[in-house]
């Protein structure tokens, strides 16, 4: 496994920008996300780095080689990088075992070797009993998990996942989220993985990079994108984050800060002395009949031992989770915690 770095990678298409200088490095063995609304560049990203495309502006490297930039493109198929995308591209034709071999044979593997490797692949992606299924015979999970022997027995030094979950229903993809978890514990490959999920892109990765039209705007792990979101962007796309601007009302201490929202005051958790905005999540709220905020409830959805209520506040809209269920316009009061304060200006 090898370390993966991007040095201010640029692409545009018709004049369009698609990356803006994305600088990122991936360590060896490091599990990331790469997480953002439709169209900020994650595909575009993945795929200069699969080498599908070339860039316009800015290197690409894994390990000590240059794949890209500096003069030099390397070729998807030299490399050696694996690709599990969304369609999982099997071989209808050939068996399981048939379609984990197929890129070994390509490469002249000995047969002894071939069926050593893919019967390593088969455990480790726990298809053992389907190794002589064809395709057509398998659940979507199933195929799915075959695509990932496939690229694995070839022992790619990096794997790239493009929305491999994407056409799964909600049980499975839970299913399959533990099985790229335990195949990452397992395999240490340096994994870069592109989903518009969060929660998939939370529960998974080490560090996740959010994107926002074609740069990295936060990478960092993701409680770190939760709990202390670096800008207005992250701290409302991840998490039910409520974003509001505030102006320090106290010195920054060991305890955090005092800001003003709307003349209210809230004591705030910050690195910063002089934060424009807090970032208020559910856990930052109690609902409590002598709290200071008055607040009243637009919707209320239950979410499997607790429910989650949308709230109009002076402050701006906010998300709690309560115990019990509450009528649609019912007032109730609100306490706040200790929210996130940050200094955004852009
Ligand atoms: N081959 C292409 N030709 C022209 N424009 C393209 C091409 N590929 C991507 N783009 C544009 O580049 C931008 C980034 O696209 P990209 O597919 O990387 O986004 P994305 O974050 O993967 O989105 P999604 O989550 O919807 O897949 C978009 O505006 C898209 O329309």
């Amino acid at each position: 496994m090898a370390e993966l770095t991007c040095s201010a990678l640029r692409k545009a298409f018709d004049g369009q920008s698609a990356l803006d200088g994305v600088t990122a490095t991936i360590a060896s063995g490091e599990f990331v996300a790469l997480l953002g609304p439709s169209g900020c560049g994650k595909t575009t990203l993945l795929r200069l780095v699969a080498g599908f495309e070339t860039p316009d502006a800015g290197s690409i490297r894994l390990g000590e080689r240059i794949l890209a930039g500096e003069g030099r493109f390397v070729a998807p198929e030299d490399r050696n990088i694996g690709m599990v995308f969304q369609s999982y591209a099997l071989w209808p034709h050939m068996t399981v075992a048939g379609n984990i071999s197929y890129p070994l044979e390509m490469r002249r593997m000995s047969a002894q070797e071939r069926r050593q490797r893919v019967r390593q692949a088969l455990e480790l992606t726990g298809l053992e009993r389907f190794a002589d299924r064809m395709p057509a015979q398998l659940s979507g999970g199933q195929r799915q998990r075959v695509a990932l022997a496939r690229c694995l027995v070839a022992e790619p030094q990096a794997v790239l996942l493009d929305e491999p979950l994407a056409n799964l229903d909600l049980s499975l993809r839970a299913a399959m989220q533990q099985a790229f978890a335990d195949f990452h514990t397992r395999t240490k490959a340096t994994m870069l993985y592109v989903t518009h999920d969060q929660t998939e892109a939370l529960a998974l990765a080490d560090r996740v990079a959010v994107m926002r039209n074609g740069r990295i705007c936060q990478f960092a792990a993701p409680e770190e994108l939760y709990d202390r979101p670096a800008n207005r962007f992250v701290a409302g796309f991840v998490g039910d984050g409520a974003v509001i601007p505030v102006q320090a009302a106290g010195p920054l201490t060991a305890l955090g800060i005092a800001v003003n929202a709307s003349g209210q005051q809230i004591m705030a958790r910050a690195t910063s002395a002089a934060p424009t905005h807090i970032c208020i999540r559910p856990e930052d709220l109690a609902i409590d009949p002598d709290g200071p905020i008055p607040a009243q409830v637009v919707a209320c959805t239950y979410q499997g031992g607790r429910f989650r209520l949308e709230l109009e506040t002076a402050l701006g809209g906010m998300i709690a989770h309560a115990r019990g269920r509450a009528r649609s316009k019912e007032h109730i009061r609100l306490r706040i915690g200790q929210p996130w304060a940050f200094s955004d200006n852009g």
